[in-house]
């Protein structure tokens, strides 16, 4: 904000592009610093052409509207935004250890303890909490759209397929089914409780090191679904045996 209190209007200028972070699913991200403050920001880029070819614009105001209105120690904040003649910018808080995903991987089972998988999911369900709370599911729950921060905090990235409660509205199946609930599978109309559902999937596959349904084809990832068919290896303790089997049984 400017001293007089405003909304600043940011424009690429201000910023010092650094290295690229990674992609989201129609973006590239970069590092980047605000000039005045050295604030360290991660910078989301959009091309508008491809926005318009993927008739994604919608998409892109829903995740604008609903990231930029919560604010919670465990949702990336996006800080601002702004665009010039090709491109949207959406400046995003950094997250200085990065996805969650390949921090799992580095580990030596490519698995979380249970203490740390406990911390991570407190502040993912909390969060959520927090989302449900605004009326907003984010549907897309998974360690991949999930970020450390240098504090190694869980911080819940990528909204882009968040929308407001209740709502039908389809998601495409593309990219991976091991987290789809079966309501979403089924086509009803659904609520918060698709965001269970995926805590469930998640803390199973932080402890384990993958996911519960995963199969060598989508159609048994499927059934496997549908069917809650969900075994445990012998080194997860009642615990969260418990805690998973909850949150998995979805009243549909
Ligand atoms: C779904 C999605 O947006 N994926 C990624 C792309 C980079 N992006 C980041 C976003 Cl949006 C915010 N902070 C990040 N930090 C990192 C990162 C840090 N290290 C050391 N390595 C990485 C990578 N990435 C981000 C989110």
């Amino acid at each position: 904000k400017a001293r007089d209190g405003k909304e600043k209007e940011y424009r690429l200028e201000d910023f010092e592009v650094g290295k690229p972070l990674g992609r989201g699913k129609f973006g590239r991200v970069y590092l980047a610093r605000e000039k005045r403050t050295e604030f360290m920001v991660a910078l989301k880029v959009l091309f508008k052409s491809e926005l318009v070819k993927e008739e994604i614009e919608h998409q892109l105001i829903r995740e604008i509207e609903i990231q930029s209105h919560l604010s919670h120690p465990n949702v990336l904040r996006m800080l601002t935004y702004f665009h010039d003649e090709k491109r949207v910018f959406l400046v995003l808080e950094y997250a200085a250890i990065g996805e969650l995903y390949k921090e799992m991987r580095k580990q030596p089972n490519q698995r979380f303890d249970e203490k740390r998988v406990a911390k991570y999911v407190y502040q993912v369900a909390d969060a959520l909490m927090y989302c449900h709370k605004n009326k907003v599911i984010h549907r897309d729950i998974k360690p991949e759209n999930l970020l450390l921060s240098a504090w190694g905090n869980v911080k819940i990235a990528d909204f882009g397929w968040s929308v407001h409660a209740p709502s039908l509205r389809r998601k495409t199946m593309c990219g991976t089914l091991d987290y789809l609930p079966p309501e979403i599978i089924a086509g009803v109309q659904y609520t918060e409780h698709v965001d269970h559902w995926c805590l469930g999937v998640l803390c199973y596959e932080l402890l384990v090191g993958h996911p519960p349904f995963e199969s060598k084809d989508r159609k048994t990832t499927y059934k496997r679904i549908d069917h809650v068919d969900m075994k445990f290896p012998s080194f997860v303790s009642p615990g969260p045996r418990n805690l998973i089997s909850k949150v998995s049984w979805q009243p549909i």
